[in-house]
């Protein structure tokens, strides 16, 4: 069957007139006549019914036509995709992060992506991961690596990618701080607490605290992770971070893990992106590069 002929045929079902369908086609009247018959040799029986004035579809006209948009619907869409295929994708994704992530959760998934992608550019920005959802919400970012909120925005889509225990940290040497340490149960009115300035990790902590009445010492409230295990490590008092930012850190094996208890609630963290942005090539190839570590 020739899709030429097809697409005659479905224009002549709309229209049911065929001087009016041979002009829209650009044929002549013969050589569209000539199609029909030709279509109905193939199938073996009449598409329509003629007579002097008027021109009507037979059942099995009616299916042919149903059948006839869906192959035509389908080997556009067919079309339409593989011209693209084989195309580098260009363009620029902008991707958000805690300096931490960059470090042990981007890398495998950016180099994958990159071997495969090589002309897409990158943009890293770094900072506090309590902002990655909303940078990704403001299409400030197209995807970021976050913690999942405990209500995640119907808007994003969100793929795990680590579990991360959400842990107290004391410094490991002597310091002022060390004397709120010393019994079993740390004076935690009298600590002086570094927490993160936002975020879950800072709701947690919250929380945590609010759970046992106690009302805490702030002495200081930081923006990232990282700054946290640094103060820490100094001495200035008893932080909370995610576990793994303890494991990247030049000063991790200064601090140590308190054991608290009951213990914070973990981390799920993972990369997120707004759902009706995933239809664009250059997000859903990163979307899928990402998933297929899973
Ligand atoms: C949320 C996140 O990206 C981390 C790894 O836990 C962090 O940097 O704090």
């Amino acid at each position: 069957m020739e899709l030429r002929n097809l697409e005659l045929f479905l224009h002549l079902a709309d229209s049911l007139h065929f001087a009016r369908t041979a002009d829209a086609m650009a044929v002549s009247p013969s050589t569209l006549s000539r199609a029909i018959q030709r279509l109905e040799q193939e199938v073996g029986c009449p598409l329509f019914e003629r007579d002097n004035r008027t021109v009507q579809l037979t059942p099995a006209g009616d299916r042919l036509r149903e059948f006839g948009r869906h192959l035509l619907d389908d080997w556009q869409a067919l079309r339409h995709e593989l011209r693209h295929v084989g195309e580098p994708l260009q363009g620029r994704l902008r991707v958000y992060c805690s300096v931490t992530a960059s470090y042990f959760l981007l890398p495998d998934i950016l180099g994958r992506f990159r071997a495969r992608y090589p002309q897409l550019e990158i943009k890293l920005e770094t900072g506090d991961p309590a902002l990655a959802v909303d940078k990704v919400l403001s299409d400030e970012a197209e995807l970021g690596i976050a913690a999942r909120p405990d209500a995640l925005p119907g808007k994003l889509h969100f793929i795990s990618l680590q579990r991360v225990p959400l842990v107290f940290i004391a410094p490991k040497s002597t310091s002022p701080v060390t004397r709120w340490l010393q019994n079993e149960e740390p004076d935690w009115e009298r600590l002086p607490l570094i927490l993160s300035e936002q975020g879950l990790a800072r709701k947690r902590c919250d929380q945590w605290l609010r759970n046992r009445g106690i009302s805490p010492n702030l002495y200081a409230e930081v923006a990232g992770n990282e700054a946290i295990v640094s103060m820490v490590a100094l001495g200035c008092g008893v932080g909370v971070v995610p576990e793994a930012v303890i494991d990247h850190s030049p000063m991790g094996d200064k601090v140590r893990i308190l054991e608290v208890r009951p213990a914070l609630k973990p981390f799920d963290v993972g990369l997120c992106v707004q759902k009706r942005r995933l239809d664009e090539p250059m997000i859903r190839a990163f979307w899928e590069t990402a998933q297929q570590r899973n």
